[in-house]
């Protein structure tokens, strides 16, 4: 990694330097080197520790996403990055909190000692670079102004924090429930799922979010949808897009607010965009594009469409169709549904980019896809766990997101390849990037 940063003239970002958006850049760069020290310093502490007490750590991990959902509530990013690199003392930071010093304190003590913010004096805290990504960029005053308005236009991790500590949280305490009730158990419907037992609403996630009274958690999801997407820069690399024709037409099926279409249409502009999804989404979309690209909007370069994807697809002239966090959200009866539909609105020509993540097993998989490019990834060298463990990505937990909010679950290449077969496509290759949660799936009409 030194030798890397040596050979570039730069430094890697410390613990203590705060987070840019193109101070990631090295961490890209370098990434194929930073994921066997991270699995092997992982893999270490679980061997040095006791093993109870490992086991308690994991245990008591929800204390992490509790306090990172109440810091955010007290709008503590903000209030720290105003108080700049001196930090603040707790008092202060409580008084503009609107909470109980004492008990912010040990609530920012737990993230501390984990590396999120730093406690440079007794009962003072500042801003660290993992913490600093949790700033919505927005001032204390307008946030406590206007506290519905928070992800309206936020930056950061503070909507993912925010809904986990939520949605997710307060889903994930009735997992055991719901795996062991024999109605939910083997059941593949989107209503089944932890989420609901806990919000007490028969009314899958989507749906739920349209009810009135969560108008703030629809928005609070677009958000972390939309700073979600900088992971997913390599859809750049997943296609070659230079090469499709002037005028060809790119359908982001399910789009969300259009965080894909923004960065592809920045940059191939001989391109034409359609981004659909549910009307409320698609309202919350156009809001952000009048902010950020009216030009787009109105030279008709991108077009906002409400559109359920389970009914037949509208556009029959697609180049493209995209499906970013579309088909994790399914169980397979109805990821089918939706791949199928576009099927029977596709030319010979159209390809499917789907983009999720790939689970991989915790030991070798083998070579069973040599058939297609980039199916097969090489495995980690022993001692470490073939799948380099969590240096690899957090997978397996985004898989247990899904399971608990939709029931649904992230798919190995094999469970892909039947669910695209079964839906009408052929998967031709598989485009990833180290370190990118998300891969692509590219494929092409049966
Ligand atoms: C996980 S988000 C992904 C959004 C977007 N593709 C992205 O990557 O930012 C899932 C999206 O599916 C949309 N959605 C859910 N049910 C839908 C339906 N029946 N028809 C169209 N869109 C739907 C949601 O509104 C949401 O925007």
């Amino acid at each position: 990694i030194q030798a890397e940063c040596d050979s570039r003239g730069v430094s890697f970002p410390s613990l203590d330097d705060p987070y840019t958006p193109e101070s990631d850049d090295i961490h890209r760069d370098v990434y194929s080197h930073i994921i066997p020290v991270i699995a092997a310093a992982h893999q270490l502490i679980a061997t040095l520790q006791y093993p109870s007490m490992y086991v308690m750590t994991s245990a008591w991990s929800m204390h992490s996403a509790t306090t990172l959902r109440a810091v955010v509530a007290g709008n503590v990013p903000e209030i720290l990055r105003e108080a700049g690199p001196q930090g603040l003392h707790i008092n202060e930071i409580a008084a503009k909190a609107n909470m109980n010093a004492s008990k912010l304190s040990r609530v920012m003590r737990l993230l501390a000692n984990e590396h999120i913010f730093k406690e440079i004096a007794p009962d003072v805290f500042t801003h660290n670079r993992p913490s600093s990504t949790l700033d919505t960029g927005h001032s204390v005053e307008f946030l406590v102004k206007n506290p519905q308005d928070k992800y309206k236009a936020a930056t950061g991790m503070s909507s993912l924090c925010d809904m986990t500590g939520d949605e997710s949280m307060k889903g994930a305490s009735y997992l055991t429930e719901t795996l062991l009730d024999p109605v939910t158990a083997n059941s593949d419907e989107p209503h089944h799922a932890a989420f609901n037992r806990a919000f007490n609403t028969d009314l899958s996630l989507f749906p739920y979010y349209d009810e009135p009274g969560n108008e703030f958690r629809l928005t609070r999801f677009s958000n972390c949808m939309r700073n979600y997407g900088f992971f997913s820069r390599s859809i750049l690399d997943a296609l070659d897009w230079a090469g499709l024709p002037e005028g060809s037409l790119v359908v982001d099926v399910g789009g969300g607010v259009g965080t894909t279409v923004l960065g592809l249409s920045r940059i191939h502009q001989h391109l034409r965009y359609v981004v659909q999804d549910r009307p409320a989404t698609v309202e919350q979309g156009i809001r952000v594009w009048e902010n950020e690209r009216l030009d787009a909007l109105k030279a008709g370069m991108v077009q906002f469409q409400g559109h359920d994807f389970f009914e037949p697809q509208p556009i029959k002239d697609a180049s493209v169709f995209i499906l970013r966090a579309i088909v994790h959200d399914w169980s397979d009866t109805y990821a089918i549904k939706i791949i199928r539909q576009l099927r029977e609105a596709a030319t010979s020509e159209t390809k499917l980019v789907v983009v999720d993540t790939i689970v991989r097993y915790t030991c070798s998989s083998g070579k069973e896809f040599e058939d297609i490019p980039g199916a097969n990834i090489s495995d980690a060298p022993a001692p470490l766990l073939a799948n380099y463990g969590i240096g690899g990505t957090s997978v397996y937990q985004i898989d247990l997101q899904m399971m608990v909010l939709v029931n649904s679950l992230e798919r190995t290449l094999r469970q892909f390849v039947d669910v695209l077969h079964a839906g009408g496509w052929k998967l031709e290759h598989v485009s990833r990037t180290e370190g990118d949660q998300m891969q692509h799936l590219i494929a092409s009409p049966l």
